[in-house]
């Protein structure tokens, strides 16, 4: 067994005995990109009627205001007096030289571009962490590398903005001072269009009454004037601040002396600025002068909101509903508040961070976004793996102080959400209960916390007496906050049932990818609210809050026996073939070898099962399925954690989520679910919470074996896309020095491989499949009640499955009936998410 020191010593120059340089190459390369089919090419003598029909589709196309991926389309004006130059016709429409730089562009870090929104930001400059904290509230991430940054401006993006307190005329001057040229009209014109009306209506619940709440008395006035909104406004004579107009006129609310626990400061919109002393030192010797340019105009921003004040008027509320559905009729969605300091209506919580509990700078940061006002804001809050989710629901629900309920995916998750509530915070087990098919129980006392999956609230069908019970006392009550883990995964449907069924004032989303291969993320926006943090993957990382990882991409070429077949075979064939391919084997021994003798601990992930248990059983490696009994699952567990013997273990898609391993520091995947983006990071995930993260030199390994020449490789590239965003590059690996001197090499002789190869032949297709398991891909694709009867069974892939799609699918928005009276035309961002959605 080697001792830490040598592994530590190892890792100074990782791999360095095992690739070459030539072995590894980036994966901007462009011989590393998949084999793309190329289309048919347009035909230079087309008939009249197909130019015809061409020029129809291109202006259909260019008239689209709001196109699917939200992209600005807005008309570009240059101005009269613009003069092209010798080169202004290659540019042809992207000529921007119109935007004349400032003087000071070069301390200025942003550029963006007048056609679609996207905002581009110089990461080395001395402004950029407040520039990025700006930019994730104001605009989607779209890729965040070592230098330069990408983000989009969308109606989404603005839409969250402005429900974290921004004003229009904020967003457009921060970006003004932070732009190296004055912002284009186009863009200036987007960002006033797409919030004329998101987020000026709230929805507030204080002293135990409702409330219709904006700063714009014009805009109360105007709904009012409502026919269904006008006649269930409450009048009440008692109020003191009322205007002439029968408005209430009260001061906007500010974080006053909120405190969230576990932080160091007291001010909550002062976002800290690094973790330890190191940070804190640079971010002091910042120039002052250079600091000014944010900060001046940030400080103007905030000190306008607190002299502010808003208007109201009181709703009952058995007419909630009804009001929040047509002020989404009429385009003035409204927002929901939870003033939970003046809620004494519901009982409070004794519950409080221990003292020893203190939150990241990133996790305070999240939280301030949403108690910016005091009050608490729903919305999705984006961390990566790892990085600590369930501290920032457990610190939210420290804050808010009223009972709560959180809502996992799974029942492993149940068990840890609860575990650790109980680590972090100062709430009796009394208090705590968890909601599962296995524990049915509920709390005593007046107020308190319940775990239970998604899948236990939203069942509607075939209830135990116990859970029934269960089910009547959680309906029966109101609920201070509710955290809702994993949520990109969850159906449109399931979120809708659960929201019905649970009468809860505050909700807060987490999730690690917020990415769906069916793009229908955005729906989370109007079922739980808008995003209101993201972090960035590669700064946690650089700061140790996660571990640094190297990922790779070893190609294994295909024996010449499996290729012959591989082309002759079915899709489902072929799939068995590419993950049995025996090269792809021996670079698994090969890898696990290497990565022992360092002293790592290794997870091999495969979805396929019988893939997993054939490598397994052939290495001698204890493995984990679905089907695999939780005693026996907790023995290789803890085997892995604390057993020298076990340093591998190979896991099926159970261990994808919801496993928490720090022990792990090498990750290597046989087989996946097709190109499943969410997965891939998911995965990527276990490791980056490894306990040596912060040792000198320290790294962690990533590797996805892909058989050479298959789908395999396409599926590959669509899976990294989102870590490739998010900052990692993918190395190619084309040989792995010293794997034909393995002693011991499986496969070998071509009388093994022809063996293997017959054997495979010999099963049959549903062999190719992936496995059911209690996992968030089987949660989503197939119904809760098969899911929970059936642990493991094989899976039938679909041609959505082949895209990644199938593990996405998400359940029709709305199947309400359609309002017939109203038929009002809306604005583009709500027709195509509401209005549209519902007539599907
Ligand atoms: N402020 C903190 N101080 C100390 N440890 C922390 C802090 N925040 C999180 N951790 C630790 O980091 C690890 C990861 O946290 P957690 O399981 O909540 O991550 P996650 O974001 O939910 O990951 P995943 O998406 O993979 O489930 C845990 O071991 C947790 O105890």
């Amino acid at each position: 067994m080697s001792t830490a020191a040598d592994s530590t010593s190892a890792q100074a120059k990782p791999l360095e005995n095992l690739f070459s340089d030539d072995s590894f190459t980036d994966d901007t390369d462009t011989d590393n990109e998949p084999t793309i089919i190329p289309t048919k090419r347009r035909s230079a003598k087309l008939t009249e009627k197909a130019k015809e029909s061409i020029k129809t589709i291109e202006e259909e196309a260019s008239n689209k205001e709001f196109q699917e991926d939200e992209l600005l389309k807005i008309k570009l004006d240059r101005p009269s007096d613009f003069i092209p130059d010798s080169v202004s016709h290659i540019f042809a429409n992207s000529d921007f030289s119109y935007l004349k730089l400032k003087p000071d562009h070069s301390s200025r870090p942003i550029w963006i571009s007048p056609m679609d929104g996207k905002i581009f930001l110089e990461s080395f400059s001395p402004l950029s962490e407040q520039a990025q904290d700006f930019l994730v509230t104001i605009a989607e991430p779209v890729s965040r590398p070592s230098f330069i940054h990408e983000y989009k401006i969308t109606t989404h993006s603005l839409y969250a903005a402005v429900s974290v307190g921004l004003e229009t005329d904020d967003i457009i001057s921060v970006l003004n001072r932070l732009s190296k040229v004055p912002i284009a009209t186009s863009v200036t014109d987007f960002i006033k269009t797409a919030t004329h009306s998101y987020g000026k209506v709230k929805l507030v619940l204080k002293y135990n009454r409702y409330f219709v709440e904006s700063s714009s008395a014009e805009i109360l006035r105007m709904l009012l004037k409502d026919e269904v909104i006008g006649k269930l406004r409450l009048v009440s004579s008692e109020e003191k601040s009322i205007t002439e107009d029968g408005l209430v006129k009260t001061e906007a609310p500010t974080q006053g002396d909120l405190v969230i626990p576990g932080t160091k400061k007291n001010h909550l919109n002062d976002n800290s600025k690094g973790e330890g002393n190191k940070d804190n030192e640079n971010i002091e010797k910042l120039d002052e002068e250079v600091e000014n340019i944010y900060a001046d105009v940030i400080a103007d921003a905030e000190d306008e909101n607190t002299d502010d004040t808003v208007h109201s008027f009181e709703i009952a509320s058995e007419n909630v509903e009804t009001i929040k559905k047509r002020c989404q009729e009429i385009d003035y969605p409204m927002l929901e508040e939870y003033d939970f300091r003046n809620d004494k209506r519901n009982p409070d919580l004794e519950i409080d961070l221990k003292p020893s509990t203190q939150i990241r700078p990133y996790q305070e940061k999240s939280l301030s976004k949403m108690f910016g006002n005091g009050r608490a804001r729903s919305g999705i809050i984006v961390l990566p793996c790892g990085a600590g989710k369930t501290l920032v629901g457990i610190t939210a629900a420290c804050t808010i102080r009223k009972s709560v309920i959180v809502l996992c995916t799974s029942s492993v998750s149940v068990m840890q959400w609860r575990q650790q509530f109980l680590q972090w915070c100062t709430i009796q087990p009394e208090n705590v209960a968890v909601f599962t098919s296995e524990n049915k129980q509920m709390f005593r006392g007046d107020s308190g916390l319940v775990v239970s999956t998604y899948s236990m609230v939203a069942n509607t069908r075939n209830r135990s007496h116990d859970s029934q019970k269960v089910m009547d006392f959680l309906t029966s009550r109101e609920w201070g906050f509710i955290i809702l883990d994993e949520v990109h995964v969850v159906p449109a449907a399931m979120f809708r049932r659960v929201v019905t069924a649970l009468a809860t004032h505050a909700k807060l989303g987490l999730t690690a990818t917020l990415v769906r291969e069916d793009e229908k993320i955005s729906d989370l926006n109007f079922l739980i609210g808008p995003k209101m943090y993201e972090a960035n993957w590669m700064e946690l990382s650089q700061k140790g809050h996660i571990a640094k990882v190297q990922c790779a991409e070893v190609w294994c070429p295909m024996t010449s026996e499996f290729y012959q077949e591989y082309l002759r075979e079915s899709a489902r064939k072929r799939m068995l073939l590419y993950i049995m391919n025996p090269t792809k084997f021996q670079a698994c021994q090969f890898l696990i070898q290497y990565h022992e003798s360092r002293g790592d601990k290794i997870i091999v992930f495969s979805d396929n099962v019988y893939a997993l248990r054939e490598y397994a059983l052939k290495l001698g490696k204890p493995f984990i399925y679905g089907s695999t009994p939780q005693q026996e699952r907790m023995n290789i567990l803890q085997n892995f954690q604390y057993n020298d013997k076990v340093s591998t273990i190979f896991l099926s898609k159970v261990g994808d989520t919801s496993i928490d391993l720090p022990e792990a520091t090498c990750l290597i995947q046989i087989s996946s679910h097709y190109g499943s983006r969410r997965q891939e990071a998911q995965r990527l995930g276990r490791i980056l919470r490894a306990k040596r993260r912060n040792d000198e030199g320290f790294n962690a390994f990533f590797y996805s074996l892909v058989s050479k020449d298959t789908q395999e490789m396409y599926y590959s590239t669509k899976r990294q896309a989102f870590l490739v965003d998010q900052g990692y590059a993918f190395k190619i690996i084309t040989h792995l020095h010293g794997m034909e001197d393995l002693p011991n090499l499986a496969y070998a002789s071509a009388k093994e491989r022809r063996e293997l190869l017959q054997e495979v032949l010999l099963k049959n297709e549903e062999a190719a499949g992936v496995e059911l398991g209690e996992d968030a891909d089987n949660f989503i694709g197939h119904g809760i009640s098969k899911r929970l009867k059936s642990s493991s069974t094989k899976n039938q892939a679909s041609m959505a499955g082949l895209a990644g799609g199938e593990d996405m699918a998400y359940v029709e928005y709305s199947r309400g009936k359609k309002n017939k009276e109203v038929e009002i035309s809306h604005h583009p961002f709500f027709e195509k998410n509401y209005y549209r959605r519902r007539k599907r």
